[in-house]
């Protein structure tokens, strides 16, 4: 509303924004397609029909208003200017609390700081009679010309990319989720070259521990994810510590309480078990890369060509990211094997 009121009292903050986002929504249907990654392609056209659906919403009110009443002051309302004022949002809002709650706030100058994971300033909230500030006060010292790098909070690239149209390209916080499946458990453990029976035929007692690890049951939540501070979802590593637990170290598994099943330090079931589920984790990661179209090279040298379209070179960065964190993990994970099996020669 404010964009197309010129002179109104928000004006020349809202000529200051960018003209263009760099968000999903705008990008081409190739553009998406070469995220590469299934949920987050999901979401965009998730947001994508949430826009045409507002658009068609907007223009079926707007018909019955007066054009003296019309609240863009005639101007037409479209997905595209109703993308931009979502953009324009969710990439400078920052979200700010007080006694009272917590809110989206729009904070024009403070704004203008980009994001870091090792800030080197942050935003101070101050209460008074007249009512709140905020202000930016740097955490150590700045030359002249310095960037000011506030951090955004600690967030994925998903989310990054979907709200501010730009990937961290080795983001602690990102992670590569998959659908815990017993299925695929099966395949990688065929993959790992694990031989015994599937885990589909799992006893009546592992049931009971993976309907508390809420994979299994009524309304068991069945995403887990790879990456971010754990490296692995501990209820998908717990789960294979006990699918691979055999009737004899039943014991064992019930002396474990959920939380060091879930941990990967250690071996709460033995370095066996242990090695068979790092080894299967290994081969998830490895399925999970194989679904990708292109490998981290093929992207690297089409990265590499300079008339990629923004969004274009947007997407590669983050599909490439979202390969190098598994590639990551199974490294981390192979030398926790390696090490096991050290171990287990001394
Ligand atoms: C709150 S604004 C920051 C100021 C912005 N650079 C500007 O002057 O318009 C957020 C936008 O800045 C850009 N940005 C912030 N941090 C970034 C980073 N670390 N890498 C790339 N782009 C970043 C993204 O376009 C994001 O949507």
């Amino acid at each position: 509303m404010e964009r197309a009121h010129i002179g109104s009292f928000w004006w020349p903050y809202i000529c200051n924004l960018p003209q263009r986002f760099n968000v999903p929504f705008f990008f081409t249907g190739p553009e998406i397609t070469n995220l590469q990654y299934p949920p987050v392609i999901y979401q965009v056209k998730r947001r994508c029909r949430a826009l045409l659906d507002l658009e068609k919403e907007l223009r079926n009110i707007l018909t019955e208003v007066p054009s003296n009443q019309h609240p863009f002051g005639g101007q037409e309302v479209n997905a595209s200017s109703l993308g931009w004022a979502m953009a324009a949002v969710s990439s400078r809002a920052f979200q700010m609390h007080n006694s009272k709650g917590s809110a989206r706030l729009m904070l024009p100058l403070i704004d203008m700081c980009n994001h870091s994971f090792s800030p080197n300033a942050r935003i101070i909230q101050q209460e008074s009679k007249e009512g709140t500030s905020f202000s930016v006060i740097a955490d150590r010292h700045l030359e002249e010309g310095a960037d000011i790098l506030l951090t955004y909070g600690a967030l994925s690239n998903d989310i990054l990319l979907l709200d501010y149209g730009f990937v961290v390209a080795e983001n602690p916080h990102d992670f590569v989720e998959m659908r815990y499946d017993k299925a695929m458990l099966d395949a990688a453990r065929m993959a790992a070259r694990l031989n015994g029976d599937g885990f589909s035929q799992s006893a009546v007692s592992r049931q009971s521990i993976l309907e508390q690890l809420n994979l299994e049951g009524a309304g068991a939540s069945l995403q887990v994810n790879f990456g971010g501070p754990k490296l692995v979802d501990g209820r998908l590593l717990a789960a294979l510590r006990v699918l691979y637990a055999q009737d004899s170290d039943y014991d064992s598994v019930q002396q474990r309480n959920l939380s060091e099943l879930q941990m990967l330090d250690g071996a709460p079931l033995g370095d066996v078990i242990e090695k068979k589920s790092l080894k299967t984790l290994v081969a998830i990661c490895a399925l999970l890369l194989g679904h990708f179209p292109t490998s981290i090279t093929e992207d690297e040298n089409i990265l590499k060509k300079i008339d990629l379209t923004e969004a274009g070179r947007l997407a590669l960065e983050y599909r490439v990211a979202k390969k190098k964190l598994l590639v990551d993990c199974i490294q981390a994970l192979s030398r926790r094997i390696t090490s096991l099996e050290k171990d287990t020669m001394q």
